[in-house]
């Protein structure tokens, strides 16, 4: 099974989730997302609406008719679905490879549950092979990079990409995050950050990791 079949498995599993009628829930961004929301129209009446974490994601559950809420009219949520890009064994995550992050965070933060659907290539026992995005003003650029080098990593512009937020985006490499719930706040803390990928305060309540057999674990 190759890493797309993985995550649709994943995103099969993760209907089992939705066992109540007329829910509002929270959604993610990037493709084991859009697995995940092809899946749903299957069980649209069990979705009553969905707060979304980026312009992408809007367009394509608008698209499939599914009813957008903003967050500032719904309060908190029941349940938030998403993928990532790193999960270590206690649910903390490395997100953002797509650029959402800060969206993602915020509606997560919002959310009872996080469900977090990923494939066995993303479930690493040291954070940080993957890219740490850091979101930041754009004038506050090379200030934030400068800052992210003291940390230990080594910043790189993603040339281009402009967030749905109108921020940019640096790509942190080589962050060895030992402590990552330290390093989240040490990050946020960085005048001009708007946010960052490292979701560790709040991982995820339940990762669903599919293998390459097809079989879905779940890791509390
Ligand atoms: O900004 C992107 C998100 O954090 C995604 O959840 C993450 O990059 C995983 O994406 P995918 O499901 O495409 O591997």
């Amino acid at each position: 099974m190759n890493q797309d079949d993985m995550k649709k498995a994943v995103a099969r599993a993760a209907l089992d989730y939705l066992n109540e009628y007329d829910m509002v829930i929270g959604m993610g961004t990037g493709s084991t997302v859009n697995y995940f929301i092809d899946l749903l129209s299957s069980v649209k009446s069990r979705v009553d609406a969905v707060v979304s974490s980026s312009d992408a994601t809007t367009a394509k559950l608008k698209a499939l008719g599914f009813h957008v809420k903003e967050l500032n009219q719904t309060g908190d949520i029941l349940l938030y679905f998403d993928g990532a890009d790193e999960c270590d064994q206690h649910n903390r995550l490395i997100k953002g490879g797509g650029g959402a992050l800060t969206r993602e965070k915020v509606v997560a933060e919002a959310a009872e549950k996080f469900i977090c659907m990923i494939d066995e290539t993303k479930r690493v026992d040291l954070l940080g092979g993957f890219p740490l995005a850091v979101e930041v003003i754009p004038m506050a650029r090379s200030l934030v990079a400068r800052k992210l080098v003291k940390l230990g990593g080594q910043p790189v512009f993603r040339q281009g990409f402009v967030t749905d937020n109108g921020g940019e985006i640096l790509d942190v490499h080589h962050l060895k995050i030992t402590d990552p719930v330290t390093l989240e706040q040490e990050i946020n803390a960085i005048p001009g950050v708007i946010s960052h990928g490292l979701f560790a305060r709040r991982g995820a309540d339940i990762t669903l990791i599919a293998d390459s057999s097809g079989q879905v674990k779940t890791q509390t």
